[in-house]
């Protein structure tokens, strides 16, 4: 069985990621990109599916880990009964080549250490013809090889490669894998100090470029970097997580694929890069959309791959037992097919967001909104599967309207602020229909509450960012009841779940995990609302869930303690940031809205 979710640490190179658990065990590594096959996959079956694990042989006493600080450089250091050991684990940023990086460093005593490598192409499923080749071990099946390069001996055993060796204290002793296609000549070895520090150079550059220094600066600044290793730096694409099919509830079905770029996802990182200052991922994410948008408006997926390829079949791996046996394991994702109304209102806000933070307006983006909007002007008006992608039928969910409506509000925005050209009144009488419809339809007078969808007397936790997205003011008497509905149905233990699975609108068996985003838009709504404290409180309660290196998935289980669903997750981290921008500016700015419904300054000011 794998570790607890929250076990697991996340190292990357901005191509793909492997998670570390807190074992010494790599569990998940995907080669060379995010979404390309696991050769590590023992997080959804066992180690027989591939990992790495380089641990202690002598018994543990007790294991603490941490990142360097601004840097996605990992130390797990293990006591045991022989001695300190500390292993610092990363992955070199790199156009030209993959590695992994293992350095395992003496600290006292004498430490006798076990390595067991054991590789698995294809999400587990090809064992690979490993030769013995002097200084390196090679391991190949078909397009992939793997080289591991050590100094200590290494043997097969049982399929596996296994070293032992002993290490004392300031000795140092670097492991490296490296991953080429089979057919292409060796890339040659790195010397791993030296690839160590430029790592380290390179992320603290990085992380040094950040504008918010408000009192959550540790947190901020770990969410930041997550979300820069989440991002495929070839394309500037960013995926939602990097794992697949980790379950949002045990045991069962919701399993989904992650390792892709959805707009929605993508454009909520983005504000949040945007608004600390990262306006290069901004450009470079612009840039990918519109190269992934380019076509007929009509074609315009909500999930592309890192490069923008739109096929993303979704199979199932049945070899793959899941993890903690919660399957079918999916890969590929079928929502890409999916009409989700709300993701034009995302990108219409994010490009606005990207003008009014000053980045130089680009007109080729502008032609792409417009015809867009021509779209949307003749399907505002259909029903979706919305923004929490359910299987079952489509519905007017009043989220997908409202984000609707924030579409052609930003298009006139930027048609009135940045003088671009746009047939602006007929978007004005666009907009003020949309929003009225929201209003009789979406809103439920008796209850006073906007609802799920129209018609519905449910209740859905997207409706929290209604003030967010200017639509209307938090103190608005119907958001007040909204929230207040909210709180009495949705909150479980203080956290929210995203709406009733139990209704069987998503067409699945019901239960899973308070949705964490949602628990961060609870907060903003308090504090947007003037409750400020609550919302604080909330927030710190959010920020206490976070693993010991500061790392949250999709979900987490209330009573069990623990997360659910993919991890680290960039829709979470995001909102994590947006709180503490939105909690540590003073209250009257935070709260402060134009007459028009603007968005709150809070959400727009890059600090
Ligand atoms: O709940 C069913 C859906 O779950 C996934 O979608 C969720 O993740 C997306 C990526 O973070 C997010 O944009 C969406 O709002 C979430 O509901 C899954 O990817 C879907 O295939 C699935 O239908």
């Amino acid at each position: 069985m794998p570790l607890p979710i929250q076990e697991y640490a996340l190292i990357g190179d901005c191509h793909t990621a492997a998670l570390v658990g807190r074992d010494g065990s790599i569990d998940w590594l995907c080669l060379p990109r995010f979404d390309s096959g696991a050769c590590f996959a023992a997080l959804l079956g066992h180690p027989e599916h591939g990992r790495w694990l380089l641990a202690p042989k002598a018994k543990i006493r007790s294991t603490c880990r941490k990142y360097r600080e601004g840097t996605m450089i990992l130390e797990t250091e293990f006591e045991t009964e022989e001695g300190v050991v500390r292993i610092i684990d990363c992955m070199p940023v790199s156009d030209e080549r993959w590695d992994v990086l293992r350095i395992v460093e003496g600290v006292s005593g004498d430490v006798t250490m076990r390595m067991e490598l054991i590789i698995r192409f294809d999400y587990g499923s090809i064992v690979p013809w490993v030769q013995d080749a002097g200084d390196t071990l090679l391991a190949t099946a078909g397009p992939h090889t793997l080289e591991l390069r050590t100094e200590v001996p290494v043997y097969g055993e049982n399929m596996k490669s296994i070293a032992e060796f002993s290490v004392s204290a300031g000795q140092r002793i670097p492991f490296s894998l490296n991953y080429r296609p089979s057919y292409e000549a060796c890339r040659g070895d790195t010397d791993p100090e030296q690839a160590l520090k430029v790592t380290e150079a390179g992320w603290r550059e990085w992380s040094g470029r950040s504008t918010y220094n408000g009192r959550w600066s540790d947190a901020v600044a770990r969410s930041l970097i997550t979300l820069k290793a989440l991002t495929y730096a070839p394309t500037g694409g960013i995926i939602a997580a990097p794992t697949t099919s980790l379950p949002e509830q045990l045991g069962g079905v919701r399993n989904w694929d992650y390792r892709y770029c959805w707009l929605r996802d993508a454009t909520f990182t983005l504000n949040a890069l945007l608004l600390a200052g990262y306006h290069e991922e901004a450009t470079a994410w612009r840039e990918w959309l519109l190269r992934a948008a380019a076509g007929s408006p009509e074609d315009l997926q909500i999930l592309y791959s890192v490069t923008g390829e739109r096929r993303l079949e979704e199979l199932t791996l049945d070899w793959l037992p899941g993890y903690g046996n919660a399957a079918p394991v999916r890969i590929g994702n079928a929502a890409s097919k999916q009409f989700q109304l709300d993701v034009y209102g995302e990108v219409m806000d994010t490009l606005h967001l990207a003008r009014s933070v000053g980045m130089e307006s680009d007109l080729a983006a502008w032609g792409i909104q417009v015809a867009l909007l021509h779209f949307l002007e003749s399907n505002w008006h259909l029903p979706d599967e919305g923004i929490w992608e359910i299987r079952g039928p489509r519905r007017h969910f009043t989220h997908s309207k409202v984000m609707a409506w924030v579409a052609f509000d930003r298009a006139i925005k930027d048609v009135e602020v940045f003088g671009l050209e746009g047939p602006v009144e007929r978007w004005r009488q666009l907009r003020d229909a949309i929003h009225a419809q929201v209003c009789t339809e979406g809103y439920d007078a008796k209850n006073n509450t906007f609802v799920q969808s129209y018609g519905s007397a449910d209740l859905d936790a997207s409706l929290l960012l209604i003030p967010q997205v200017g639509f209307l003011p938090a103190d608005d008497p119907r958001m007040r009841g909204t929230v207040a509905a909210i709180e009495r149905q949705l909150v479980v233990d203080g956290l929210v779940l995203r709406y009733s699975t139990g209704t069987n609108v998503d067409a699945l068996p019901p239960g899973e995990g308070v949705f964490l985003p949602c628990s961060f838009w609870l907060a903003d709504c308090m504090a947007l609302m003037g409750r400020r404290e609550e919302g604080e409180a909330l927030f710190e309660r959010l920020l206490a869930l976070r693993n010991d290196v500061g790392l949250l998935s999709e979900e987490y289980d209330v009573r069990g303690h623990h997360m659910l669903g993919n991890f680290p997750q960039a829709l979470t981290h995001m909102a994590l940031i947006n709180t503490a921008r939105l909690l540590s500016i003073p209250i009257q700015q935070a709260t402060c809205v134009h007459e028009t419904a603007e968005r709150p300054a809070a959400v727009t000011r890059a600090s």
